[in-house]
């Protein structure tokens, strides 16, 4: 299992530090909230800040777009050669357009569905991603609790994704701990990303290697 620890839990005073805390404890990618204020009722950082982060991180980024304009901050975010943009398939028109996009930068495309989305909605997509994002909170905040019911839509999307594209990695997002892990694993999930739980720890290394079952 593959860690991405959110920086929406970090100290935001401190963010080189936190940054540079989670790379040299382990973690896989970094996971980075961008959130407009619209499509959810909360505002996190641009491209400036993002940009701040690229130079201190030594894992690769995973963008996670929370935005009503996904082609905008596409444009906006590409420059900093993120390994993954996601966006959510609820705000999108063309979703196969803005994945030709995301690859046209070289960047990897994955795609997010809310809790309430079912898997059956991206599967004439599911050929072009690399990865698909399930949300197990509802978009917005850290530390919620987990969505009980993401574990059977992860079961049904891995049958999906073995049939027609078994290199399109499944990740999920939101109440990720060391108390579900081991049930995310048996569904077929490959990277999760982790926020408060890593973040409350003292030893980032301990809570991140908890999670890489
Ligand atoms: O995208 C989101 C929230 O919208 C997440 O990435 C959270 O930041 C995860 O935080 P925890 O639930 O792990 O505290
Ligand atoms: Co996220």
């Amino acid at each position: 299992m593959k860690v991405a620890p959110s920086i929406l839990s970090a100290d935001f005073g401190n963010l080189q530090h936190d940054v540079e805390e989670i790379c040299n404890a382990g973690c896989d990618f970094v996971h980075v909230d961008v959130m407009d204020g619209h499509f959810v009722p909360n505002l996190t950082i641009g491209p400036v800040v993002v940009s701040s982060v690229a130079k201190c991180a030594t894992k690769p980024l995973d963008i996670h777009l929370m935005v009503e304009n996904n082609t905008f901050f596409v444009d906006l975010f590409a420059p900093l050669k993120p390994e993954y943009i996601s966006f959510h398939v609820e705000e999108e028109k063309h979703p196969h357009r803005l994945i030709q996009k995301i690859r046209s930068y070289g960047i990897k495309p994955a795609i997010v569905l809310n809790p309430h989305t079912p898997p059956e909605s991206i599967e004439y997509l599911i050929g072009d991603l690399d990865m698909i994002l399930l949300m197990s909170v509802n978009p917005g905040f850290g530390g919620q609790s987990f969505i009980e019911s993401v574990l059977a839509k992860a079961k049904k999307l891995n049958e999906m994704r073995n049939k027609l594209n078994p290199n399109c990695l499944i990740e999920v997002d939101g109440g990720v701990s060391d108390k579900n892990i081991r049930s995310l694993k048996a569904v077929g999930v490959d990277v999760v990303v982790a926020g408060s739980y890593v973040f409350k720890h003292d030893s980032k290394e301990e809570a991140i290697k908890s999670l890489q079952i």
